[in-house]
């Protein structure tokens, strides 16, 4: 069942190592057939060098059981499961401890959009969560994924295709697992950039007209992803 998502997923993931975004078995990638509800994400704690394809671990979107797969999947299965729930429009996640990304996120700031480059690909500043309250520690994974629905409040998801988990790390979507890890290597790029060009001018800032222009000149005003819907 689902033999192409599982192929692409599983590339999906061995392209974080490719990108220098994850080292041992850390982040994870997920993709959705919204057609059968159910996802297919990385099995958990399984090395990239020895991961295979039919190791990816299906999962029903609802309920969030295993229909497919011997392995446990992926520790943040329950984060992925509520974003996909919430944002109708995703069609892969991918979590990474990316440097420079993660930085910003153990730093609780959100990365100000200072540059056409995250103009390019992020409409907004990619937000950063709130701390969750101690209640919310119990299911810190799937709260994980309210905490950043509750973030984007106000956020075109579509637009900004990635949050930072407070004290923790990125995730990022797209309209497939691609389409999610090229918007990881882009958020890792432009966190790096606005870290250094905080260093060289802590007053920095950027003419929202600048972002409007860079933005809806790749996006067009209904972006979606790049096309004109
Ligand atoms: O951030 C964490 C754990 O804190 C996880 O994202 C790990 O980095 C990957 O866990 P698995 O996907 O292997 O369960």
């Amino acid at each position: 069942m689902l033999e192409e998502l599982k192929e692409k997923v599983f590339k999906a993931n061995l392209d974080l190592v490719k990108h220098n975004l994850v080292i041992f078995t850390w982040g994870n990638v997920s993709g959705i057939d919204r057609e059968k509800g159910l996802v297919v994400i990385k099995p958990s704690g399984v090395s990239y060098d020895e991961m295979k394809a039919s190791d990816m671990v299906v999962v029903d979107l609802a309920t969030g059981k295993v229909v497919e797969g011997d392995l446990n999947p992926s520790s943040d299965t329950p984060t992925h499961l509520v974003l996909y729930r919430a944002f109708p429009e995703i069609g892969g996640i991918v979590h990474t401890h990316s440097t420079y990304a993660t930085a910003w996120a153990q730093a609780g700031k959100d990365i100000p959009n200072i540059g056409t480059t995250h103009a390019d690909y992020f409409h907004d500043a990619i937000p950063c969560t709130k701390d969750m309250t101690e209640n919310q520690m119990g299911e810190y994974e799937k709260e994980t994924g309210n905490v950043i629905v509750e973030r984007f409040k106000g956020i075109n998801y579509v637009h900004t295709p990635g949050v930072l988990v407070k004290n923790h790390g990125p995730l990022s979507w797209g309209t497939d697992p691609d389409n999610a890890v090229y918007n990881a290597v882009v958020m890792e790029e432009v966190a790096k950039m606005a870290f250094v060009s905080f260093m060289v001018n802590p007053d920095t800032t950027m003419n929202p007209l600048l972002v409007e222009k860079h933005f809806s000149r790749k996006h067009g005003p209904n972006a979606y992803y790049g096309q004109k819907k």
